[in-house]
């Protein structure tokens, strides 16, 4: 059952604080490390929204202890991966293409499936993968099955990840466990969300795992050992950008606490955007401030490296002072849903103007009118659609329990920065 939500409107300019929940490409890389590790680790502050859910679900699945600390985090004890199994991976990219390359280490089968939305993401390039670095895998999308041995050979494999930086990631994640370690190289059109990529070399590294970045598009993992982790997840700066658009598009002022001054997350980058926009943006101790201007300004923006922020940045162009071009984002036609479709309609129904390219979307502003925004169990679709009800009147989204994907409780959060002001 989806949640229809009438989105609130302000005629006025929001001001609030508003603490965002951890990032999910942290809390989920950090399961899989510590699942793999040599002892026992702990995740501070970890995000618990669906796409964390699940991959804690699937990691006690297959043997591996994920517990609830004191303190909220979470304690995790690795061990022998045991199938047989059954993974749900909802439609998180990060289970999806995180888990297998970790379970293929498991003994036994482990079969994995997930949402209707997810069966028609693409998997057959890390299946493949999996396969010429000796797993035995049966299917090429969601659902399949691995025929865990106990351990896997691994190698050197060539990979087209144009489609997902995430396929990289994953076979990077559990590399050192593989007998030979592996090498995987990229050859195709450019990979997107390449900071993804890094952020799962910085990790790997914490967790003392040697990894050799230094030839474009090839990554070495030697094998050996994981280190535990004692991690602190940071606020995901991704899904603190519907908030901080909140201030963009009304004049008003938010300040995200704890946002990091260095960061991995490819969500840093929205500091820039909005400043491109016309957004005033500082950092003190108290967080990231975003101040909004009188009028949106339109860009032209590449948005391969963060390409998880087209919804947002959508949304803020069909509200700005004249038209935006995003580029780069072919491959998030991959995505929960095919985003560029999906942005173009929903901006179009509302009297908008949004075209599609090849790779991303030209949107001239237009006056916009209420109606039905649909969320395509999208969770950024979404909250692209909660910024555009702010000031459109009558919006509502057809879906607002999608957002649980990766924030426990939007809703929640959105009216309570509203009643802050
Ligand atoms: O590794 C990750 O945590 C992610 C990588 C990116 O995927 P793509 O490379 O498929 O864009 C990003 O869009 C996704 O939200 C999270
Ligand atoms: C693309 C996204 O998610 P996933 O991790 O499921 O790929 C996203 O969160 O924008």
């Amino acid at each position: 059952m989806t949640e229809q939500w009438s989105a609130p409107t302000v005629d006025g300019p929001v001001h609030a604080t508003v603490p965002v929940p951890g990032s999910k490409s942290i809390t989920n890389r950090a399961l899989v490390l510590a699942a793999l590790a040599d002892r026992p680790s702990t995740v501070h502050a970890p995000l618990r929204s669906r796409d964390t859910l699940l991959m804690a679900a699937a990691l006690r699945s297959l043997g591996i202890g994920v517990e609830d600390g004191p303190d909220g985090s979470w304690l995790v004890a690795p061990g022998t991966m045991r199938g047989p199994a059954r993974v749900d991976c909802g439609l998180a990219g990060t289970v999806m293409r995180f888990l297998p390359p970790a379970a293929a280490l498991a003994v036994g089968d482990v079969s994995f499936d997930g949402d209707e939305h997810a069966r028609v993401r693409p998997m057959t390039t890390i299946l493949d993968a999996l396969r010429a670095l000796g797993a035995d895998v049966e299917g090429d999308a969601l659902p399949f099955t691995l025929h865990g041995k106990g351990g896997v050979p691994g190698g050197e494999v060539t990979v087209d990840a144009s489609a997902s930086s995430q396929f990289v990631s994953g076979l990077l994640l559990s590399a050192a466990r593989y007998e030979g370690g592996v090498t995987v190289r990229h050859s195709g059109r450019p990979v997107p969300s390449l900071p993804h990529i890094e952020m799962t070399v910085s990790m790997l590294r914490e967790a003392g795992v040697e990894v050799d970045d230094s030839t474009r598009d090839v990554w070495r993992v030697a094998p050996g050992p994981v280190a535990a982790l004692d991690r602190h997840v940071e606020p995901d700066l991704s899904n603190a950008t519907p908030f901080l658009a909140a201030a963009a598009v009304t004049g008003g002022s938010v300040t995200i606490p704890g946002w990091p001054a260095r960061t991995t997350q490819p969500g840093g980058a929205a500091r820039e955007l909005f400043e491109r926009m016309g957004c005033a943006v500082e950092l003190t101790a108290g967080g990231l401030t975003l101040t909004g201007p009188d009028r949106l300004t339109g860009i032209d923006v590449d948005l391969r490296d963060e390409s998880e922020l087209t919804p947002t940045v959508a949304a803020l162009a069909a509200l700005a002072d004249g038209p935006t071009r995003i580029r780069g984002v072919a491959h998030i036609r991959g995505h929960e849903t095919d985003r560029i479709a999906a942005l173009a309609a929903e901006i179009n129904r509302l009297g908008g103007d949004a075209e599609e390219t090849e790779d991303g979307l030209v949107i001239t502003p237009r006056p916009l009118r209420g109606g039905v925004w649909r969320a395509y169990a999208d969770h950024r679709m979404a909250t692209a659609g909660a910024i555009v009800g702010l000031v459109v009147g009558g919006v509502a989204v057809d879906d607002i329990g999608s957002t649980t994907k990766t924030i426990p409780d939007f809703p929640g959060m959105w009216s309570a920065m509203l009643g802050a002001r």
